[in-house]
């Protein structure tokens, strides 16, 4: 499908880790402070790149079986992760170029917008708030708002229906193949953005309804401007 006009939207649901925010570095932070109070060897960013997108969960459970950790330990560390994060969450994380002014643009078009994120959401909502994008969202949903997590559908159908939208003019933005697998299932159209994490692999070989190198660009597509 071509990408809709934002006459045909109604809605953006947005994606937070990749998408709007480079969080790499709090993930490795706070990641290796846990490994050390754990006395296990560290992580490196690219580890981190490629495991990043299916939840906090998944990201430590794929941390402790790469250093070679006990699964056992795993209630332990998820609570010194837990601290960790919460300490420094936003501290080594940079909203990208294009972000703000895409947000604006997608709201000065009348889009409502949701902020649907695989982070917990009591990691997400402050980091929104310290990067000074709350403003922007009517709704924030993390992975553990719904009973599954992106790339199930469920928790796209979920916010469609807490915002009250057709998901078929409701607009995901996302930056891995678990929003777009997501969207699809959903019946939502899906845009993804270039420069976040996809497990490592070309985000242009994930089917979707357009690609984006900033997501103020994604926002001129959607009027149909030039640039
Ligand atoms: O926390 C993750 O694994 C990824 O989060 P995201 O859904 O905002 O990309
Ligand atoms: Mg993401």
């Amino acid at each position: 499908m071509p990408l809709p006009l934002f006459s045909d939207l109604q809605a953006a649901i947005v994606d937070l880790d990749g998408t709007m925010v480079d969080t790499q570095g709090d993930f490795v932070v706070a990641l290796n402070l846990t490994l050390a109070e754990l006395a296990l060897p560290g992580v490196d960013r690219v580890f981190v790149e490629r495991t990043v997108g299916k939840g906090s969960e998944h990201l430590l459970r794929s941390t402790l079986a790469q250093v070679g950790g006990d699964a056992a330990l795993y209630d332990a560390a998820w609570a010194a992760y837990q601290r960790h994060y919460l300490a420094i969450n936003g501290q080594h994380s940079d909203v990208y170029p294009g972000v703000v002014e895409g947000l604006a643009r997608l709201r000065a078009a009348g889009l409502r917008l949701a902020c649907l994120t695989n982070k917990p959401l009591d990691f997400a909502r402050p980091l929104l708030a310290a990067k000074g994008l709350d403003g922007f969202f009517e709704l924030a949903f993390g992975g553990d708002s719904f009973a599954r997590k992106k790339p199930d559908p469920m928790p796209l159908v979920e916010t469609c229906r807490a915002l009250g939208t057709d998901p078929a003019r409701t607009l995901m933005i996302g930056d891995s193949r678990n929003d777009a697998e997501a969207a699809r299932g959903a019946g939502c159209p899906v845009a993804l953005l270039s420069y976040g994490y996809n497990h490592g692999e070309p985000i242009r070989a994930v089917p979707a309804d357009g690609w984006f190198d900033r997501i103020d660009a994604l926002a001129r597509q959607l009027g149909r401007l030039p640039g």
